[in-house]
């Protein structure tokens, strides 16, 4: 636990050149952790999860260019109250002076390399334009300014070539350190961090839920049902005319469907058209689909469409995040030994193909972020589709399977399932990363239909609907090179 040394703002002096801070400085900040809440029988926790907009076609509009001028000069009356954070370099970096009293220090050669002007970075594509290998790898800076609209750094070529980095950018691409967000000179900061909600069978009081007729017509409802998405790990459309073309019409308004050996948009039942249980009657337990793709889908959609003379086909959903915050808060060895161990796994049933994710070696059932290994990022789980465990110590059989088993008590708790019974009109859309789905035995003709799509494919459409709507739900018209979120 550390936390931020806070100083009282001050009011920028650029007469004087500031020394960047001495090095150790004491640099702290008190992180947002995994929070545990009760909403009646079922306990739901949160934790932040990093969104972005773009901000700084904001500060384009907010301040005018100030004449360029040496960081000696005298500096310019401040346009308002507003500080603006110092900034001053030495022989290999430049400093930012924040107004919370913190600093930052960027390498020459980072600065220049991440120059978006026109020149250096694509307006239209975003691809980067500057040949970074062309660069002297001793180059500095011939002048640096601190100006309204962000750090003007002028580089000693001839002619001179000037970068002015929005201060918002800098702040989110601190890397010495890094930094938590605020408001500076005037720019806000990316919108707060939306919070992923963790939830058991107490979801059954009020599940995330849209309506059709909403997010067909309207980029703003689809924006909140995907962000629902991604709270939750899943949302329930209502109100969804029962046929595929409507299901498929539906689907495509997040993205493009991902194909696979089970075609494109599915329409089911227990046939054994394919090679696998999902085409048979038979119950199907907790499990994300394609463990055995090196890359498992990203969403996965269901409309039951009928389901005549027969009982059972009830549909369970886990969250496997809130599993795991169980598992490790009751059994951290568990959840250690199921974080590293790798599960080879397969899917065989169609002559025709033999999918094996890679490596082959295997992936662990929870995958975390490489950077904050604490973030748990990826549920990859389907008993069913594990191979031989060849790859287990010795040592590791007896403590593995206990995980195991202590991980399947996690997701069939009471307090973890939450069991629906679909119907024509409703479909689910779940975050097959996150939420494992299974099915109860049933008899009778039962048509599912629905689809996969891709992680990237879902994320990158929420990625761009975050950036094009303010928090406010405005429209921002286009993308800015220092959108922080690339
Ligand atoms: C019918 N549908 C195409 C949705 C699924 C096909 C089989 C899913 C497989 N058991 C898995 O775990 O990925
Ligand atoms: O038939 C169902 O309700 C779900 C089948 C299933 O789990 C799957 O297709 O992955």
């Amino acid at each position: 636990m550390v936390s931020f040394v806070y100083r009282q703002p001050r009011i920028a002096n650029h007469s004087q050149p500031f020394d960047p801070p001495l090095p150790g400085r004491n640099f702290n900040a008190t992180l947002p952790t995994s929070r545990l809440f009760t909403q009646g029988n079922s306990k739901i926790s949160g934790y932040g999860t990093q969104s972005s907009l773009s901000i700084c076609t904001t500060a384009n509009r907010l301040y005018s260019t100030a004449a360029a001028h040496d960081v000696q000069a005298t500096p310019e009356p401040l346009k308002s109250s507003i500080e603006l954070p110092e900034s001053n370099a030495d022989e290999s970096r430049v400093a930012i002076g924040w107004p919370d009293g913190t600093w930052s220090r960027f390498h020459h050669f980072w600065l220049r390399d991440h120059c978006r002007c026109p020149h250096c970075f694509h307006p239209v594509t975003k691809q980067r334009m500057l040949d970074t290998f062309a660069l002297p790898p001793s180059l500095y800076p011939k002048t640096v300014v601190s100006k309204p609209e962000g750090l003007e750094v002028t580089w000693p070529t001839s002619p001179p070539h000037v970068s002015v980095y929005p201060w918002q950018w800098l702040r989110h691409n601190s890397y010495d350190p890094r930094t938590e967000p605020m408001s500076i000179a005037g720019q806000s900061p990316p919108p707060p961090i939306q919070e992923k909600i963790l939830w058991g069978s107490g979801i059954v009081r009020d599940p995330p839920t849209v309506a059709y007729e909403d997010v067909m017509s309207d980029d703003l409802a689809v924006l909140k049902w995907l962000e629902k998405i991604d709270q939750f790990g899943f949302c329930f459309v209502s109100g969804v005319p029962a046929t595929t073309e409507n299901t498929e019409k539906l689907i495509t308004r997040i993205n493009f469907i991902r194909h696979t050996q089970y075609g494109g948009f599915w329409d089911f039942t227990s046939d054994l058209a394919h090679g696998d249980t999902a085409y048979t009657n038979l119950a199907l337990p907790a499990h994300t689909d394609n463990s055995y793709f090196t890359d498992p889908c990203g969403l996965q959609v269901f409309h039951l469409l009928s389901h005549e003379r027969g009982t059972g086909g009830q549909t369970l959903l886990v969250d496997g995040f809130y599993a795991a915050s169980i598992l490790k808060e009751l059994h951290p060895e568990s959840y250690d030994l199921l974080s590293k161990i790798l599960v080879p796994t397969h899917s065989a049933g169609d002559e025709d193909y033999l999918y094996r994710a890679r490596p082959l070696s295997g992936n662990p059932i929870l995958q975390h972020d490489p950077l904050n290994k604490d973030l748990l990022v990826q549920v990859r789980y389907a008993n069913d589709h594990r191979s031989a465990m060849r790859n287990l110590h010795p040592s590791e059989v007896i403590p593995w399977y206990e995980a195991l088993r202590n991980w399947n008590r996690c997701l069939t708790s009471s307090d973890s399932e939450f069991w629906v019974q679909l119907n024509a009109g409703t479909v689910v859309v779940v975050d097959n990363h996150r939420v494992l789905h299974g099915r109860s035995a049933f008899s009778g003709k039962r048509r599912m239909c629905g689809a996969y799509i891709g992680l990237d494919d879902w994320r990158a459409k929420l990625d761009a609907l975050r950036g094009r709507f303010s928090s406010a739900g405005s429209q921002i018209k286009e993308r800015s090179v220092w959108d922080v979120a690339f």
